[in-house]
């Protein structure tokens, strides 16, 4: 093996290090174990499975490894069950946003839905100020760490209830003062995304980004409605595209008319490897979707969903990838490119992101090889010589 080859393989901490960019991230899914005890303890809550962070870290991580998607999102009641107070949100928010930081994410969407948050009093308006004032608090204290780190906030609704144009509206009245856009999620089979086409045709003529759940837990039926009835940015998921793609046994490609329309038109795919095994939407990392769609060059970004429920970080997701499918530091860097490419804040600040802080963090890593010091010639045996 030369240098190059092993240089090739990025190790756990060049993976920490590099820069990455989040778009698909829900805040009720990335709560510290120990701060939902320390919250349950503080609001009175007593539904908790277990009060011991470690265990109640094991529990999410096993009742969410259900194989379907509705048993997944059950586990969510007892994070949005602490997440009711003004305090509780500036605090999950702002160690979100630390977190990320921490793991090298450099500028991260972060969703949520106000409507699960009012059952202490808040209005809608309060909740999503008390969650941007917990991301600004988190960048700041990150930067005082060492770490730089943008947040943006994706307001969802959820698909089963009815206040989606209530949302839709809430994100346009925020926008620019922290929240960049729209989304809704919750359980897919039943709740088709054409129930709240009020609300993506009130974004669409106020000119705001969106992106929907789909092709996650149902098919291609999904996914089409998505784009050509709701007009979706990007896809939340999307994994389910590849039933449209037909692999032949001499390795040919081909690609039906809804996944040709996805890839020609750059649609950005929101992948979550380790949230799709829990959920029964891949069987494993190496089977996943997303080595055939990053061969094919579909618009995949790599993403944690769930970092609480999947116990996973961006770095988790990049390594489990790696070694999958060998990936080095250039597929990381193409990743996290797409990533940014895709993200809803203004075109001029993408462009930055992505060439003056993206580019040069990778090519810096890249770099390294050159500069790594063998036995040979190591402090050490120079003054040893
Ligand atoms: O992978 C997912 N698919 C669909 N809905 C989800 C997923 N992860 C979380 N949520 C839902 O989104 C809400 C707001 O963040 C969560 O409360 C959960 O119900
Ligand atoms: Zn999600």
């Amino acid at each position: 093996m030369t240098s190059q080859t092993i240089a090739n393989a990025p190790t756990s901490d060049q993976i920490r290090r590099a820069p990455k960019v989040l778009l698909h991230d829900h805040l009720d899914g990335g709560l510290r174990p120990g701060t939902v005890v320390d919250l349950a303890r503080g609001t009175g809550y007593t539904d908790l499975p277990h009060t011991d962070p470690d265990k109640l870290a094991l529990w999410f991580h096993q009742a969410a490894d259900s194989g379907s998607l509705e048993r997944y999102l059950e586990t969510f009641t007892h994070t949005v069950g602490v997440m009711q107070t003004r305090d509780a949100l500036v605090r999950v928010a702002a160690e979100c946003a630390e977190d990320l930081a921490e793991d090298g994410v450099v500028y991260a969407e972060v969703r949520y839905a106000p409507e699960q948050h009012l059952e202490d009093g808040l209005t809608l308006e309060e909740v999503v100020e008390a969650v941007n004032e917990g991301f600004r608090l988190g960048e700041w204290r990150a930067r005082e760490n060492g770490h730089r780190i943008r947040v943006g906030a994706l307001l969802t609704a959820m698909r089963h209830a009815a206040r989606a144009l209530e949302i839709a509206e809430l994100a346009n009245a925020y926008r620019d003062q922290g929240v960049v856009g729209f989304d809704i999620a919750g359980a897919e089979a039943g709740h088709p995304p054409t129930r709240h086409l009020d609300a993506f045709e009130y974004l669409k003529r106020e000119n705001n980004h969106f992106t929907i759940h789909a092709g996650e837990a149902f098919g291609l039926p999904s996914i089409w409605q998505a784009l050509q009835w709701c007009g979706a940015d990007r896809l939340g998921h999307g994994v389910r595209i590849i039933d449209d793609i037909q692999v032949r046994d001499d390795g040919t490609v081909e690609l039906g008319r809804l996944a040709a329309y996805v890839r020609d038109k750059r649609i950005p795919l929101e992948l979550c490897p380790s949230s799709n095994l829990q959920t029964g939407a891949a069987s494993s990392y190496a089977d996943h979707p997303i080595g055939l769609l990053r061969r094919l060059h579909f618009r995949a970004t790599v993403n944690t969903d769930n970092r609480l429920m999947s116990h996973t970080s961006m770095s988790r997701e990049f390594e489990h990838l790696v070694e999958a499918f060998g990936y080095t530091l250039d597929d990381m860097q193409w990743f996290t490119v797409n990533a940014m490419k895709s993200a809803f804040i203004p075109f001029d600040e993408r462009l930055a992101m992505i060439n003056d802080v993206i580019k040069p963090g990778y090519a810096e890593l890249k770099s390294e090889w050159l500069f790594r010091q063998t036995a040979s010639t190591s402090a050490s045996s120079l003054t040893e010589g």
